[in-house]
């Protein structure tokens, strides 16, 4: 039986959590900070619950002999890798493939010599979903998740098949991190103002987002991503067709007071738009105006 851990089960973890623990034969386990009783996610089917094992310290996955695994799956926020590497260095054996599901364009590197390359699986999700509490969930669509080609991509499908979101290989992740950078570049206009993503019918807060994913747009391609000119009217035009008050993850941590995600979404743009000689001021400015604000 293929051995799991989860590290995370937050909004995304605990929703990807539900749904592995659906199959009955992947041996799941929960890797969590902040306990619960059992998983409840919200689809758009409705309710599914599942009460997979969960263990609170690396130190009792050792006492039971649930480590090494087959697969750990990290979905924490990008910034608490520090946290979770406690988890890793009980999970990871040297076959462990690590499955790294976070927005942004740094899953590699954020885990560089903690994971032979070779069994890093960097994650890109496309689904909103929330965590109304410990161990509750709401996915409002079922999305989408890609994984680059290649035989560890295609092992990651695999654990989700029955799963109703769109799980694939893709032989261009670059392209598609990128995409969903320049979705979430934008999500910085949500943080900044306090308002979910109805606020993208304001005009002045559409034509932000517009230049937020614009420089996202020129850093891209200078990575080598490929991206149509009309992404900025596509992620503005998205945001005002969904639910007005969906709640993206970086609103969601500084509505909570949690650290949020601006260097790996919006700093990124800006580090690597340095190394490439294209200037972004705009995702500068929300940079510096987001710490300001949460400080
Ligand atoms: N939410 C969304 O709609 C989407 C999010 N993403 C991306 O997915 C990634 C995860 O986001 P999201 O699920 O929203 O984040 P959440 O904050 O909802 O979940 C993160 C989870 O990680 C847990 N955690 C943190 N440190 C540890 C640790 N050391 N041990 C165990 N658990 C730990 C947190 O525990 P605790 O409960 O104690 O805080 C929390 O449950 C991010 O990169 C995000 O940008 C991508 C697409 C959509
Ligand atoms: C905008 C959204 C929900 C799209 O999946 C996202 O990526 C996030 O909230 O971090």
């Amino acid at each position: 039986m293929t051995t799991l851990a989860l590290i995370g089960p937050g909004a995304i973890g605990g929703t990807l959590a539900t749904w592995l623990a659906q199959r009955g034969d992947l041996d799941l386990t929960v890797c969590v900070r902040t306990p619960f009783e059992r998983l409840v996610l919200e689809t758009p089917d409705g309710e599914v619950t599942a009460t997979p094992r969960l263990v609170t310290s690396p130190e009792i996955l050792e006492e039971r002999g649930l480590a090494p695994v087959d697969w750990v799956l990290v979905a924490t926020k990008a910034y608490d890798d520090a946290t979770a590497a406690p988890w890793l260095k009980t999970l990871v054996g040297p076959d462990t493939r690590v499955a790294v599901i976070r927005n942004g364009v740094e899953h590699r590197e954020a885990f560089a010599g903690r994971v032979a390359d070779e069994n890093l699986v960097p994650v890109i999700v496309d689904f909103p979903a929330e965590r109304p509490g410990p161990g509750v969930f709401r996915q409002r669509r079922y999305g989408w998740i890609r994984v680059p080609e290649g035989a560890a991509g295609e092992a990651f499908v695999a654990l989700f098949e029955g799963c109703p979101i769109d799980v694939a290989t893709t032989d261009d992740f670059v392209s598609v991190a990128w995409r969903k950078l320049a979705l979430n570049a934008a999500g910085a206009v949500n943080a900044m103002t306090l308002k979910p993503s109805g606020v993208a019918h304001d005009p002045g807060a559409a034509a932000v987002m517009k230049t937020l994913v614009a420089e996202c747009v020129a850093v891209g391609r200078a990575e080598g991503a490929t991206l149509s000119d009309d992404i900025g009217e596509q992620v503005v035009e998205g945001y005002r067709a969904g639910p007005p008050d969906m709640v993206n993850s970086l609103l969601a941590d500084r509505a909570a007071g949690r650290p949020m995600e601006l260097d790996a979404r919006n700093g990124v743009i800006v580090r690597r738009g340095e190394k490439h000689g294209i200037a972004t001021p705009a995702n500068a400015m929300i940079v510096a105006l987001l710490n300001a604000a949460a400080g």
